[in-house]
């Protein structure tokens, strides 16, 4: 470790060590939010599922709008780490670091979104888009950059395979191209770096999604526990609510089975009536994607003042 990463981690832990104190008077949640690709995203969630953190410029100890939460940014890298020692109670970080440090944390919820999309990412082999390797087996020998090296070392042990594979600090696509390795293993969401930089993905070694994962030890305590489960249900419930809008329509009493025969609902639509009329209004909420087609349908049967709304959360 060099000195600017050790003066980061002793601040850290000094930081942790101050906030047991006030602890000591109130029961605080320690919850690490991850820095980096996930940092916008999950603010963002957090907001949308009732907490609004607030980020200052240069400060990892951002303000949060709940008393009983003290929230730490921190590497994704690392989380699982610092969760699994117990200085933080819980966190979100990608399920591919937590695997690559093997660490012994609980995961409480898989929370699927990215950097940009509301998809998992996956870890892929990639060669240049001239490289006369198209399989796996082709590598032995090779040599292999990855930021990801222990799953990279535990995929070719188990396939028997002997290859040189060095850590990379970032900008991975950038050495496949310039010839400072044969193959990477990296992280792609949408593509567009692979694309970028002409390289062909040859295997996908596993999919990754966010996680809240948590400590043995927090799980031990009832009202972290609580607070935990409390929190993953809202993140979930926000997150669902993303896909999920909500209709309202009315119906005349004559057209009233035909529509709801095509109307798709959670449990069963909500029906009430009218004042004073022969019209129903119905109310019910359905995927996103399903609304294209539902709402020509609904008006060419009869549905009319049909509204669609978004929704915060679904729980
Ligand atoms: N588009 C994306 N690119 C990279 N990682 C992503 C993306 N979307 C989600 N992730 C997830 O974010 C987590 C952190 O990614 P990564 O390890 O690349 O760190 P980072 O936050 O991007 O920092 P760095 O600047 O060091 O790359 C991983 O669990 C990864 O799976
Ligand atoms: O498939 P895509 O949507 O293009 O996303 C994948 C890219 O995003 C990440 O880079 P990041 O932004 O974390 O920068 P880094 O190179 O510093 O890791 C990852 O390391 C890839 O380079
Ligand atoms: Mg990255």
């Amino acid at each position: 470790m060099d000195d600017d990463n050790a003066g980061g981690e002793k601040s850290f832990a000094l930081t942790i060590i101050i906030s047991r104190t006030i602890e000591d008077i109130m029961s605080v949640l320690k919850i690490g939010i991850p820095k980096g690709s996930l940092e916008k995203a999950t603010i963002a969630l957090f907001e949308k599922s009732g907490w609004k953190i607030k980020m200052a410029s240069r400060n990892y100890f951002p303000e949060v709008d709940d008393p009983e939460l003290s929230v730490y940014i921190c590497r994704p890298q690392e989380m699982s780490r610092y969760i699994e020692d117990g200085l933080l109670d819980a966190g979100i970080t990608g399920k591919d670091w937590t695997l690559e440090n093997e660490s012994d944390v609980v995961v409480i919820e898989d929370l699927v979104y990215s950097k940009v999309s509301k998809k998992p990412t996956r870890w892929v082999i990639a060669v240049p888009g001239d490289s006369p390797i198209t399989t796996v087996e082709q590598l032995d020998g090779k040599r292999i950059s990855t930021e990801l090296v222990n799953v990279t070392q535990s995929f070719f042990k188990e396939r028997n395979m002997n290859v040189d594979i060095s850590f990379s600090w970032g900008a991975t696509e950038a050495k496949a191209v310039s010839g400072l390795a044969d193959a990477i293993v990296e992280v792609t969401e949408t593509e567009a770096t692979i694309r970028a930089h002409g390289l062909r993905v040859i295997h996908e070694l596993m999919q990754s999604n966010t996680q809240l994962i948590a400590s043995h030890q927090a799980l031990e305590d009832s009202w972290k526990k609580e607070k935990i489960n409390d929190i993953a249900m809202l993140l979930q419930g926000a997150l669902r609510a993303d896909k999920i809008v909500a209709l309202k329509m009315n119906v005349p009493e004559e057209r009233f089975d035909e529509i709801l025969e095509i109307l798709p609902s959670v449990t069963a639509p909500t029906v009430a009536r009218l004042y004073k009329q022969p019209w129903f209004s119905v109310e019910t909420v359905i995927s996103e994607h399903q609304v294209r087609d539902l709402i020509p349908q609904l008006k060419k049967i009869g549905a009319e003042g049909i509204i669609e709304y978004s929704l915060n959360k679904v729980i």
